[in-house]
């Protein structure tokens, strides 16, 4: 197969994107969400240009889809002042509002979201260049989120009975609100990633300032009304800018109680630092990763393919659970990489919109060049690209590259490529592969790959010391989501999934009463009140 040549045949010109998958025209965006009202902007605007190049009489071309607002850290400052009037210390309307009524509200919300269910995922794709397919997965799992999130609370509600009594005082647990959310979420799961965060932040009480990411900004415009109108004013602001540019004040001004960011380490560590009082700041953190496959000699090699081939390519290899690094045993490691390459071979790249396709346009404008700098530091370094066509590119299209013999003088062994390279580092014996993820910064996720029971049991115990899930036979992953989700060292701070992350969004406080003949009584009156209707009770583990 020719690369070129094929995509050549890929692009298209404007007159033949399918009616279906097109957007209803351009879309400019001059409005912002602060403090209950959509405030206009005329100020400067960011063009957004979509991955997803098309033909033109210039050549290849990034298509315009739209802009949106560039505000600065005076509006930012503004929205965060909404934020923290609208939390009022503890006293406002949301942060003591019941449950059910914030449940209520969210259920409402989920309902207007899924009322614009098609513009939200055309507009994943055509920012991002994930392929529909993905893109309306994107969606479905974060509706089905945000619905497990619910539940979960519910449940975490239904499980308070009252008071524990221990050394004759009876305390009853609270989860309550910390304050002033900062949200803000990477480009690769633009939705998934904002309102794993932001959901369940919102649900317990927190106000929220929300700053979507470069790319995948335009696809929280069709949010913004269903915000203002589900929520009391102040509690969800939505600023558009550069992160470098208006978030360092909010953090600086140490009015932000809690940082959530999906993201990289760098910007997290950075950001942090910011803050005047970190030892007040509660950070929940997903980061990035270097999750390794390791293959042992005992392995199904074709399921192993299968396998990798998902966990290192899907979405181009843009997942922070991507396998970035494949360990295999030298014993098998010619038979691996040939049926590896020809896996590779069977990818479709192509539009995004196009049936089955798994390789799309890459959104990072410098992407292409960071990815060939890479191949380029392997090469010098002894290793080569063993796949044919890898390493191609053209217009925002890269064609996966697998390299070896990967070591550690390379990037690519340390480096989060966060794109379609497959780093293959033979190995003979396993304490390399643990020596490895020792000493990697990251700690994430690992896949083993053998069909030895003794072997996968004797890897198990030191690998699950050194990152948080370890995965048999099977690529790495975040789902389900209702499993924690979390890792060690850079990769993460606090864990996520629905019922985790109801609780990193919260705190445990305590209402504790010697047990004396009066407090008998007010508890049993206070139980009385408050458990009559579960939902309706602030008193919640
Ligand atoms: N562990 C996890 O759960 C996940 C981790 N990730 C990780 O995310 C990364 C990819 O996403 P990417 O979008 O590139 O991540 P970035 O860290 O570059 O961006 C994340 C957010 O931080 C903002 N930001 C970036 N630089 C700064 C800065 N200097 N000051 C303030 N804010 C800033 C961005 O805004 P702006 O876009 O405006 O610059 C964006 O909103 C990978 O490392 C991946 O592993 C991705 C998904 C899940
Ligand atoms: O950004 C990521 O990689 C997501 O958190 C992982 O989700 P996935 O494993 O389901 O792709």
């Amino acid at each position: 197969m020719d690369f070129n040549a094929t995509l050549r045949n890929i692009f298209v010109e404007e007159n033949d994107i399918p009616q279906e998958f097109s957007l209803p025209g351009l879309i400019h965006q001059r409005e912002y969400l602060s403090n209950g009202a959509m405030k206009t902007w005329d100020g400067p605007v960011h063009e957004v240009y979509s991955p997803i190049c098309i033909k033109t009489e210039n050549g290849l071309e990034r298509k315009l889809i739209g802009s949106y607002p560039v505000c600065t850290a005076a509006e930012a400052d503004e929205s965060l002042d909404a934020a923290v009037a609208a939390y009022n210390n503890g006293r406002g309307e949301w942060p003591t509002m019941g449950v059910a009524e914030r449940i209520h509200c969210v259920e409402q919300f989920t309902g207007r979201m899924i009322e614009q269910k098609d513009i939200i995922v055309k507009l994943i794709m055509w920012e991002i260049g994930k392929s529909f397919a993905d893109s309306v997965k994107e969606f479905d799992r974060t509706v089905e989120y945000i619905y497990a999130t619910i539940d979960s609370l519910k449940n975490l509600d239904r499980d308070s009975s009252g008071f524990d009594i221990v050394d004759g005082i009876a305390a009853q647990v609270r989860r309550s609100p910390l304050g002033v959310v900062l949200c803000m979420g990477p480009f690769n799961y633009p939705l998934n990633e904002t309102f794993t965060t932001l959901i369940p932040a919102l649900i317990m009480g927190n106000t929220i300032l929300f700053k979507p990411p470069k790319f995948g900004t335009l696809l929280h415009y069709p949010l913004q009304e269903a915000f203002r109108d589900c929520f009391p004013k102040g509690v969800v602001n939505i600023i558009y800018g550069r992160g470098n540019t208006i978030v360092p004040g909010l953090m600086q001004s140490g009015k932000i109680n809690v940082l959530t960011l999906i993201g990289s380490s760098k910007v997290a560590n950075e950001l942090k630092k910011q803050h005047p009082k970190v030892n007040r700041l509660r950070a929940v953190l997903g980061l990035d990763a270097k999750n390794a496959a390791i293959v042992t000699s005992n392995a199904d090699i074709e399921l192993a393919v299968k396998e990798i081939i998902l966990g290192s390519l899907s979405f181009n290899g843009q997942r922070c659970t991507a396998l970035k690094i494949v360990w295999v045993h030298r014993s098998i490691a010619d038979e691996f990489l040939k049926k590896f390459s020809a896996a590779v071979a069977q990818l479709r790249f192509g539009m995004p919109w196009e049936k089955g396709v798994s390789l799309t346009p890459l959104p990072e404008t410098n992407k292409i060049e960071y990815l060939d700098s890479c191949i380029a530091d392997a090469v010098a370094h002894g290793a080569s690209v063993v796949n044919e066509n890898g390493g191609g590119s053209e217009g925002s299209f890269f064609y996966p590259a697998v390299v070896y013999p990967v070591n550690s003088k390379m990037k690519l062994y340390h480096e989060e490529q966060f794109g379609p390279i497959v780093p293959v580092v033979p190995f003979d014996d396993l304490e390399e592969t643990i020596e490895f993820l020792i000493e990697s910064t990251h700690g994430q996720q690992v896949s083993i790959f053998s069909n030895d029971a003794d072997e996968v049991a004797s890897l198990i115990d030191p690998l699950v010391n050194q990152v948080s899930r370890v995965n048999i036979n099977t690529q790495c992953q975040r789902g389900p989501d209702v499993f924690p989700f979390t890792g060690r060292k850079d990769s993460a701070e606090g864990t996520l999934s629905v019922a985790d992350a109801i609780r990193a969004f919260s705190i445990r406080s305590l209402v504790a009463f010697k047990m004396n003949e009066t407090n008998k009584q007010l508890i049993n009156e206070i139980v009385h009140e408050d458990t009559s209707n579960f939902l309706s009770t602030k008193f919640i583990f």
